[in-house]
């Protein structure tokens, strides 16, 4: 399944916050959205996820959701979201008990999401026994519970320190190898977005428009920490960005 976003644009009253975006989310890649501060990057992911409606122009979608999926949209946040009274397991189950699986379907998938995220012999902890990485590996795991057909991940590794980011960023690399999913991601982190995206959309400050997208060829499993086209790609875009962000801050301190 693909996502079209057609023209799409948004108001909160008076002030406009999204204008003129136009976009496809190609099955099987990963779309980062980046951009200053305040340009909307959240707000178009949570329209793209269906939890707000813009005010002009539309989110189209084309072409069936995976077999056997049981949510077509689902969120990865920031802060993890984890009941703290369920165990791993059990707050992976949270998302399939509305839809009826038969208890041993339930704990197969269980055990598939688990073994993806290297989370087998966690299932019975709790989340505060858990480090913030394995945190956000179980909501990774929790999401891909659903099949869904894309994921939304809102800054998903800004909670975490540098070296558990960079171990999550090999983790969501190996996991898209084995089975490539789809993904909107937000980040204000260009290192990352160089590092997961196979397209990388620039939004220009308040009102957010598309500045520039750039398409990074290179294969995901061949990025690594310090790869020099990463870091030349990484410089082309705070270069684009730069004016924007500074206008932007300024922005923000006038307000
Ligand atoms: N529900 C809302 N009601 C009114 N204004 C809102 C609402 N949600 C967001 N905004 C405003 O819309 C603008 C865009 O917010 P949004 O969170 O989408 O930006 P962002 O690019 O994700 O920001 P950041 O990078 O700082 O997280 C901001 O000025 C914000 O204050």
């Amino acid at each position: 399944m693909k996502i079209i976003v057609d023209e799409l644009g948004h108001s909160y009253g008076d002030i406009e916050v999204l204008k003129d975006i136009s976009l496809t989310i190609p099955q099987g890649q990963i779309v980062c959205l980046v951009g200053p501060s305040g340009c909307g990057k959240s707000t178009l992911l949570r329209m793209i996820g269906g939890l707000e409606r813009p005010t002009r122009g539309a989110v189209l979608t084309s072409g069936a959701p995976p077999a056997e999926s049981l949510n077509p949209l689902t969120y990865i946040f920031q802060h993890f979201a984890l009941l703290p009274w369920r165990s791993v397991a059990d707050n992976i189950r949270l998302v399939l008990e509305d839809h009826k699986l038969p208890r041993k379907e339930q704990e197969a998938i269980i055990a598939d999401v688990l073994a993806r995220t290297r989370l087998s012999e966690f299932g019975h902890a709790l989340p505060k026994q858990l480090s913030g990485g394995m945190k956000q590996r179980v909501a990774i795991a929790r999401a891909l519970a659903v099949r869904p057909a894309c994921m939304l991940m809102d800054e998903p590794l800004s909670a975490l320190d540098s070296q558990t980011r960079e171990l999550l960023m090999e983790d969501l690399v190996s996991l898209w190898s084995r089975e490539p999913f789809t993904a909107v991601y937000v980040t204000h982190n260009l290192a990352e977005a160089v590092r997961l995206g196979h397209r990388i959309v620039v939004l220009s400050r308040r009102p957010g428009r598309i500045h520039r997208m750039v398409d990074i060829d290179i294969p995901l499993e061949e990025r690594h920490l310090g790869t020099p086209e990463l870091e030349a790609h990484q410089a082309e875009l705070w270069e684009m960005m730069r004016a924007e962000a500074e206008a932007a801050d300024m922005e923000l301190i006038d307000g």
